[in-house]
């Protein structure tokens, strides 16, 4: 169970989004991906989820080309939950859950009792089961985020990809979403803009920069005060508790060290 990018890049028209990245999710991982906004993770994971094909390089499923998988194969291997994805459909929220089964239903092989049971415990591991009668239109954000990724947990892909997935969370359901797909038996690579949940969560983190994957190794050596200075641009003191997890201490105010780059407003 393999998923890996060889010296990938993807353009949007002329415009070089990402460019050579190599790397290879460890089964079983939780890989988080951090970087400043526009330095290329969405575009990264759309290439790692097979929704965009390379612009050069290869994305590769168990060693084989993605293009070749198949869209109906790919679904059920691997789930992706993207930022502000929307309906417009009237449905309910088990209804919304329920579209993670899609790739597992046929005519051979028709909706079923383990189909009902599978999204119900898809509901409840988000907390969203008592709302499962509720209509989408009516949940608020965070609701919203919680059954996108229901829907995805219902899909039992073996490859989870979250994009951003703490977006519009309350702080319990943050961390419970995170533990959650932590302890999931899935591989997970998750997008993620709080650097102390990285360093809480994830075995590895890989950091892209202007469409480059610049360091990829454990939260201890990715998240140092150098790399947060030059890459984010912020000034940080990195501490470490009893088991060696750093947690990261921003500095504001402190003349000459804090501030966004100047290269970066531009
Ligand atoms: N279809 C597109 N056409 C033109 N430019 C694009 C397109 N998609 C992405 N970009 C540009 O590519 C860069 C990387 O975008 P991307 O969304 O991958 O970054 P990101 O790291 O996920 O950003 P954020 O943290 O803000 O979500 C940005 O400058 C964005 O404007």
């Amino acid at each position: 169970m393999t998923l890996e990018l060889r010296d990938v890049g993807w353009n949007a028209g002329f415009k070089k989004i990402i460019s050579d990245v190599s790397l290879r999710v460890e089964p079983g991982e939780f890989l988080g991906l951090i970087g400043p906004n526009g330095s290329g993770k969405t575009s990264l994971m759309s290439v790692l989820a097979g929704i965009r094909a390379p612009s050069r390089g290869q994305a590769l499923l168990d060693g084989q080309a993605m293009k070749k998988v198949g869209r109906r194969n790919l679904a059920r291997r691997i789930g992706f939950v993207e930022q502000q994805a929307d309906t417009i459909d009237r449905i309910t929220v088990r209804e919304a859950v329920a579209l993670g089964r899609t790739p597992y239903l046929s005519l051979l092989s028709p909706w079923s009792e383990d189909d009902q049971a599978i999204v119900q415990k898809a509901l409840e591991a988000v907390e969203m089961h008592l709302m499962a009668d509720r209509m989408w239109q009516t949940l608020s954000g965070g609701e919203k985020q919680r059954v996108h990724i229901a829907r995805t947990l219902a899909q039992q892909p073996d490859f989870l990809l979250l994009d951003e997935p703490t977006n519009h969370l309350d702080i319990h359901h943050q961390l419970g979403l995170l533990d959650l797909v932590r302890t999931l038996p899935v591989t997970v690579v998750a997008a993620l803009h709080d650097l102390n949940h990285a360093a809480m969560f994830c075995d590895r983190i890989a950091m892209m920069d202007r469409g480059k994957l610049i360091a990829i190794g454990t939260p201890e050596q990715i998240l140092t005060s150098q790399n947060l200075r030059d890459v984010f641009g912020v000034a940080a003191d990195i501490e470490r508790d009893d088991q060696g997890r750093c947690h990261i201490r921003y500095q504001v105010g402190i003349s000459g060290q804090t501030g966004i780059k100047k290269d970066r407003v531009a």
